[in-house]
């Protein structure tokens, strides 16, 4: 314990050199954060230093309090200490704005601390009943009170990480001239063509289904969420070119897995006139490598790969997320056609629970051992080439026979999985079927063309894909995109284990809490 006298304000006027001045902007900044003030680190003592934030706990002593002072803009909280006599009202969760001096700290756990001689409490807070506390709570319990758990520590450098990684991906984009566009949330068809969707009405056509499909419904037609804006980006590729978007999509999978979510964040970029699938993996390539280079080594992923470890097992290791950002950093990452990787999975059956089978989908123990096997467990894996019958629709049959040579021209599409380490997919992309008669057999055969023609249409009814046809009907350019889940990918990066902690509000089957 300190004696009181040594956290006093100081009366002391001093003179003003260059060093003060400097000292002075930072001390008076208005809105400074904590992490900003932590790395502030003057020889000599600062005064009238000014922090907002809010009370992660209070340490009692006999003449002054050690309060832990957070803002969301870092994991370490910044410590003041205050005179017992100042201390009413700083209760956890409570909102202040502390003043004082900025001085070297005697404490091993922070190199500065602020004495303060001023507090105001802007947002009191009764500590007795607000749920949020700085000892280890479960993510489960957390995820009960989606409002207040962004005041976690965790949860806001999530925030953070989220909002660098859009900069970045924003800047990237714009530095190749990709236009961003705001492709819509409501639409006529489920693009996936999986049944999958949330159906939209209004709350007054509450009579159940048959008043949403039809001339007295809101839309005259049934209208459902999108699941992916991949359709409407073609369009808009038609207008201007390479397009991207991160978009809200909503997908009414009952899985009730850490990978899903009900709505979630999908980052989609579509490529005009481009030749074969190579380019589109590039570009996925290319934009992760960007993405991971330029944050890396940025304030908010160091603060996240050197956090203590969490008495839970909800972070993955801090050296596993290391691995997973060096990894995305290296070049090369391998491509391997989807006919190999049965092959090779048929190499080891023993290890697996389903039997490895060319023509069935990957099981994720398929997909875990290729990204681990073939990646070196590091480097992320491109399965390419899988057969045309497990794939959507408007996929490009493939030209060549496959790379076993056992199927012909035609049984697979140009299409791929991108796989990282433990997570499995992140990114799925194609190249899309451009030709109108070939696009037209491919949704026949998957039987999305309707039964009866809408009276006096030339085609028949497609159901709500008339205008996706239509694309091909007019100067309709090769052309091939993807998609990346973009709260899969901040897991993975942040070694959240489940998404559901990556999104602050999350909705997954069951649970929509607020
Ligand atoms: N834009 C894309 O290629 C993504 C694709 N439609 C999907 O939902 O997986």
């Amino acid at each position: 314990m300190r004696p009181a006298s040594a956290f006093r304000p100081s009366s002391v006027s001093r003179v003003l050199n260059a060093r003060r001045v400097c000292r002075r902007c930072l001390s008076q900044q208005a809105n400074r954060s904590v992490a900003q003030l932590l790395q502030w680190r003057p020889t000599e003592k600062a005064d009238d230093v000014v922090i907002n934030g809010f009370v992660r706990s209070v340490r009692s002593m006999k003449a002054h309090r050690f309060v832990a002072l957070g803002d969301g803009s870092s994991l370490a909280p910044l410590q003041a200490l205050v005179q017992a006599d100042y201390a009413e009202g700083l209760t956890v969760g409570a909102a202040v704005r502390l003043t004082g001096a900025w001085v070297a700290s005697p404490g091993a756990a922070q190199s500065h601390e602020l004495h303060v001689n001023k507090v105001e409490v802007l947002g009191p807070s009764d500590a007795k009943t607000f749920p949020i506390q700085k000892k280890y709570q479960t993510p489960e319990y957390l995820r009960t009170m989606p409002h207040l758990r962004p005041r976690t520590p965790l949860n806001a450098v999530l925030l953070k990480l989220r909002s660098d990684s859009i900069a970045s991906l924003t800047q990237f984009f714009a530095g190749r001239s990709f236009t961003q566009t705001h492709p819509p949330i409501l639409t006529s068809s489920d693009c996936e063509g999986a049944g999958e969707v949330f159906t939209v009405a209004p709350a007054s056509d509450a009579a159940g289904p048959a008043d949403q499909d039809g001339p007295g419904s809101f839309f005259r037609s049934k209208k459902y969420l999108t699941v992916s804006t991949q359709l409407h980006l073609e369009a808009l590729a038609q207008g201007v070119g390479n397009v991207w978007t991160l978009s809200p999509v909503f997908r009414a999978e009952e899985s009730d897995t850490s990978r899903h979510l009900s709505e979630f964040y999908m980052l989609e970029a579509e490529m005009s006139f481009v030749d074969g699938l190579a380019p589109v993996m590039d570009l996925a390539e290319d934009m992760l490598r960007s993405l991971s280079t330029n944050l890396y080594g940025t304030a908010t992923v160091q603060d996240l790969l050197s956090r203590s470890r969490h008495s839970g097992s909800d972070l993955a290791p801090a050296e596993d997320v290391r691995r997973r950002w060096e990894g995305l950093m290296q070049k090369d990452w391998p491509r391997m056609t989807y006919s190999d990787a049965v092959a090779l999975l048929q190499q080891r059956a023993d290890l697996f629970a389903h039997k490895p089978t060319w023509g069935a989908g990957l099981q994720s123990e398929h997909e875990k051992y290729l990204a681990d096997y073939v990646g070196g467990g590091e480097k992320p894996v491109f399965i390419t080439n899988y057969p045309r019958d497990i794939k959507a629709f408007y996929m490009l049959e493939s030209q060549a026979a496959s790379s076993n040579g056992q199927q012909l021209p035609g049984a697979t599409v140009d299409c791929f999985d991108l796989l990282v380490p433990e997570f499995c997919e992140i990114a799925g992309g194609s190249m899309r079927e451009h030709r109108l008669g070939p696009l037209l057999d491919a949704m026949k055969r998957q039987g999305i063309v309707g039964q009866q023609s809408e009276a006096g249409a030339e085609t028949p009814s497609v159901n709500g894909l008339d205008w996706y046809v239509d694309l091909r009907r007019w100067g309709c350019p090769p052309h091939g995109g993807f998609g990346l889940g973009f709260d899969r990918l901040l897991s993975y990066l942040s070694g959240v284990q489940t998404v559901r902690d990556m999104v602050s509000f999350p909705r997954w089957f069951g649970r929509c809490d607020c």
